[in-house]
């Protein structure tokens, strides 16, 4: 999948922009402030529904508006997305509107790389969980379903829960959905995984040829029991906190270097080193199942990776045939790094110029 046109208007500091991208790689230079990872930020939100940054959607607004729109073509579908400080989405799927983001979400499959990415490896499960989901909702079509019927039972049992409502025989009944969508969750977040993993460790190889990378998941309970036993033996310690304290929503992946967390063996270069094989290895993947490539958002490449790692991780992107969208405050900086000349933008006083 590549965009082939992308249009905003007034989204951050670009008032009405309309770009026709490469098929490969983009270069997008500019300034500190100039409005590059806007850029990335609104594709981001066409793949996500939401930002990559902090602070909700009205931030993404022009400050001098009350809406923006970002609008883009495939080569099989438009797409737009408006949003309104009132709070308004209006989606927009071939000429049709569409009720839900994950419709749009599909079609447009990110990997976004930028100087936070390293999180995934030093901060908490969640967004380890959000890496891996990633894969699980493009690769397995009924997983986004069994997830949302898992979070509503989640959300019900929960208040049940803090209210002291709950009787036994009501709980016994929220329990058995609790784990019977949460068991096949867990078994397509297994799968993926097993299939990602030889991904992962080839990858991992060429970027850190001295160390064995290996990825575990942790289902977020017990896993010599079942689910349903699991949250039954768990039963009074939830209602004494007012929370289900064990399922798919406490899922974790362990990520080990020759044994030990990675957090504590690897140094922080190879750690951002790490976690670009592990966009590779995802974007790999999605590209075997799905028969096309995801689209690379590339944030500030050169704050992350020395110049050889810089050099192999472009070189990865080029063998992978997806269009990217790579930040950089001066064309030099990167323009050597691909084989391929880059197209380039210059992001400028909110306007962008081939
Ligand atoms: N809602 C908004 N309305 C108008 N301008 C905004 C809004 N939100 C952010 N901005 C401005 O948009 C500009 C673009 O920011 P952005 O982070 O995209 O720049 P950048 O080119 O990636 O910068 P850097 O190289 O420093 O990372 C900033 O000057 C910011 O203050």
């Amino acid at each position: 999948m590549f965009i082939e046109s992308l249009n905003l208007s007034h989204f951050r500091n670009f008032k009405e922009v309309a770009i026709s991208p490469d098929r490969h790689i983009n270069l997008i230079t500019g300034s500190n402030g100039s409005g590059k990872t806007s850029l990335l930020e609104a594709i981001y939100l066409l793949g996500f529904g939401r930002s990559f940054r902090p602070g909700g959607f009205r931030q993404l607004i022009n400050e001098h508006t009350d809406q923006f729109t970002i609008f883009c073509r495939t080569a099989n579908h438009s797409i737009g997305v408006r949003r309104t400080t009132s709070g308004d989405q209006t989606l927009r799927l071939d000429n049709a509107n569409a009720t839900k983001m994950s419709e749009v979400a599909r079609l447009v499959p990110v990997q976004l790389l930028t100087p936070e990415s390293v999180d995934i490896l030093l901060e908490g499960p969640s967004l380890r969980r959000q890496f891996l989901d990633w894969g699980v909702f493009h690769v397995e079509h009924s997983f986004y379903k069994n997830w949302v019927s898992y979070t509503q039972i989640l959300k019900q049992r929960n208040s049940l829960l803090k209210q002291y409502l709950a009787s036994a025989t009501q709980d016994k009944y929220w329990l058995e959905q609790l784990a019977y969508y949460g068991e096949l969750i867990s078994v397509s977040r297994e799968n993926y995984l097993k299939e990602l993993s030889d991904y992962i460790q080839e990858l991992a190889k060429s970027f850190l040829s001295n160390v064995t990378i290996e990825v575990r998941l942790k289902k977020g309970w017990d896993s010599t029991q079942s689910l349903f036993s699991a949250l039954e033996s768990h039963t009074e310690k939830d209602k004494k906190y007012g929370f289900t304290s064990v399922g798919p929503h406490k899922a974790d992946i362990k990520i080990l270097a020759d044994g030990v967390d990675v957090k504590h063996r690897l140094s922080r270069g190879q750690l951002k080193t790490l976690v670009s094989a592990l966009k590779l290895a995802q974007g790999k993947h999605f590209q075997s199942v799905k028969g096309e490539s995801c689209v690379y958002l590339v944030d500030d490449l050169t704050s992350e990776l020395d110049a050889d790692n810089q050099r192999l991780f472009c070189q990865q992107l080029e063998k992978l045939n997806a269009q990217v969208f790579v930040t950089a405050i001066t064309g030099k900086q990167l323009s050597d790094k691909f084989q391929k000349s880059p197209k380039m933008f210059h992001v400028e006083h909110g306007a962008i110029n081939e």
